[in-house]
């Protein structure tokens, strides 16, 4: 399998203090790679550097052997890194619907005022993108609530963010902790979903909390651990791994095992 996004010699400083440290791995085309380590390890410093929003202290990240660190994250995100579960990329007063047909404009030429004013290219554009968003939302099961108004939707809805991830045409899909505040059921129904979309052919890497939902979904894992990287392997290579066994004890994340 091609590589998709490749992290080579990554580190990030605050200060006297090292967030990450030196970290490398690389994305396969076409697999869910999850990024795990106990609390303060690293993890969200290293998504923010993946999608552009932190600027590398040394070490880059590559898109399709293109250099995207040190870019705008808006940049970054035209190039196919997009990152959900920002709570600002949703217009809450918005339907579902409205909501994902605006985040194409991301890849369209007509500019978001074109849309709000309906000119133009912008309303040959919405026909299309009207219909891209019906099938987004039917693949993600969201079809009966995309005239739902965006605040409204029930707990859970984290489908959204997928939604107006998927409507910007990524490359690769970056997950910031989707089972959060889930239930079981929830979970489980999410963990289906994004293997589906991993099926379709995307690329999708994630960080997340939730030990069951992780081994379950990710093809490969990360694991990291005071900013560096300890492990990387499949689910039943990682909960064998002693080094990662030891990192989990005595955290506040319960064990690594099922
Ligand atoms: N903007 C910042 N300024 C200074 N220190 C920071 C900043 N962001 C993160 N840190 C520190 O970097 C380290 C790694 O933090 P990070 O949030 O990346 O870890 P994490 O693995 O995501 O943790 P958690 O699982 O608790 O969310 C921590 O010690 C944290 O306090």
């Amino acid at each position: 399998m091609a590589e998709m996004l490749e992290v080579s010699g990554i580190t990030k400083r605050f200060g006297g203090l090292v967030a990450v440290n030196n970290v490398s791995f690389s994305v396969r085309e076409k697999e869910i790679l999850s990024v795990i380590g106990p609390n303060g390890a690293g993890k969200s410093t290293l998504f923010k550097l993946i999608s552009s929003f932190l600027r590398p202290t040394s070490g880059e990240v590559r898109l399709k052997g293109e250099r995207i660190s040190g870019l705008a994250p808006h940049i970054a995100a035209r190039k196919g890194v997009v990152r959900t579960f920002q709570e600002t990329t949703i217009f809450k007063n918005m339907s579902v619907r409205d909501n994902v047909i605006i985040a194409h404009h991301l890849r369209s030429k007509a500019s978001l005022v074109g849309f709000f004013l309906g000119t133009g290219t912008a309303t040959t554009d919405e026909a299309a993108f009207g219909q891209s968003a019906d099938e987004i939302l039917k693949l993600l099961g969201l079809a009966q609530l995309a005239d739902e108004t965006a605040r409204n939707l029930p707990h859970g809805h984290c489908a959204l963010g997928i939604a107006i991830g998927l409507a910007t045409d990524p490359s690769i899909l970056l997950l910031d902790e989707p089972f959060a505040g889930m239930n079981h059921e929830e979970t489980m129904r999410m963990v289906a979903m994004v293997r589906r979309l991993r099926d379709l052919g995307l690329t999708i890497l994630l960080v997340e909390h939730d030990m069951p939902a992780v081994m379950k979904i990710s093809d490969r894992i990360v694991v990291l651990n005071f900013g560096q990287k300890i492990a990387e392997g499949t689910p039943s290579e990682i909960q064998a791994n002693d080094k990662v066994i030891e990192a989990y004890l005595g955290s506040e994340d319960e064990a690594i095992g099922l």
